[in-house]
């Protein structure tokens, strides 16, 4: 029985994500941080809708990050996505089956890949010169995102230039689809039906969705899975049908807050002794030390 579930586990895994044994440090040399993750591992089965969530800080958005292929991370076998490394198997995001949606447009008029664009783009420039896109699915997204074609990307609003970065996200049909807080500037109406249609793509095409947010609005029927993690350390990670708390709570708000405060309760800690702080001069290089006319550059 034993075998034959962990059998099935691999099975699914080698379709969605899968990590084991993850070491990751954003090696900061000043600073001297510790590693963020330390023997980190996750499964997530192809098909799912999984809710990351986690405190500010916890990083979520590294671990997506690093599924979407943007930080090395160990050798070939730890961070595998479509039975691929997402590192080092460069078609896994060139192919589009795996997607990563994140990072905020509203302060450039537009991104390709993590480079800011400026200039007088229309949305319908920069929507039809992705090239290898299925007509039918463009026009969806298009209808389903409310893009008026003929906006210009510097004149429009942070949510409707958020539109048209989640729809070219969304132009070739992925396998794994990664979402850092895209939501966040959607009206409620646009983003039920977003929610909903990356639900159809699960359900239809056994795609698999990992969406870190801070919102939890209507996410009680629309996720399958939740892992939760706190300071690199993933402490939930089940079936949204098992979190017994959800079954004694209102909403999963609540559940998720509830965690979040008992965090802060057992993990506050004393500030370090910094001895330069202790000396007083701590801050003399700090931009924000300067008298008030110079702080004025860096607002
Ligand atoms: N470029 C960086 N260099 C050094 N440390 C970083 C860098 N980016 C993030 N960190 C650190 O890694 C930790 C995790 O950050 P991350 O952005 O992954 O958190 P998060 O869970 O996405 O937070 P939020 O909810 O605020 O978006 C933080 O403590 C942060 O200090």
């Amino acid at each position: 029985m034993a075998i034959e579930q962990k059998q099935q586990e691999n099975e699914d895994s080698s379709n969605g994500i899968r990590v084991q044994g993850m070491q990751f440090s954003y090696n900061d040399i000043q600073q001297q941080q510790p590693p963020l993750f330390v023997d980190f591992n996750l499964q997530v089965s192809p098909g799912s809708r999984c809710l990351l969530v986690g405190a500010n800080g916890s990083g979520k958005t590294t671990l997506l990050k690093i599924l979407a292929g943007k930080h090395m991370v160990g050798g070939k076998d730890v961070v595998r996505v479509l039975n691929c490394s997402a590192f080092h198997d460069t078609q896994l995001v060139c192919s589009g089956d795996l997607a990563y949606l994140g990072g905020s447009w509203s302060k450039n008029v537009g991104c390709a890949g993590d480079i800011p664009l400026q200039g007088d783009f229309s949305a319908e420039h920069m929507i039809f010169g992705v090239e290898g896109v299925d007509p039918e699915r463009r026009d969806k997204l298009i209808e389903l995102l409310d893009i008026d074609l003929q906006w210009r990307m510097h004149k429009v609003s942070d949510g409707q230039r958020r539109r048209v970065q989640i729809c070219l996200g969304l132009l070739h049909p992925y396998k794994v689809l990664l979402l850092d807080e895209v939501t966040v500037d959607l009206d409620v109406v646009t983003r039920m039906d977003l929610l909903e249609f990356f639900k159809e793509e699960c359900e239809q095409r056994e795609a698999t969705v990992v969406y870190a947010t801070h919102i939890f609005d209507g996410l009680e029927t629309w996720a399958t899975h939740l892992a939760y993690i706190q300071e690199g350390e993933l402490r939930r990670a089940e079936k949204i049908s098992d979190v017994n708390e959800l079954k004694s709570s209102i909403n999963l708000l609540s559940v998720v807050e509830s965690w979040l405060r008992a965090e802060t309760k057992l993990e506050k800690k004393k500030p370090v002794q910094n001895t330069s702080h202790a000396q007083g001069n701590s801050f003399t290089n700090s931009p924000f030390s300067s008298s008030s006319r110079h702080m004025a550059y860096y607002r």
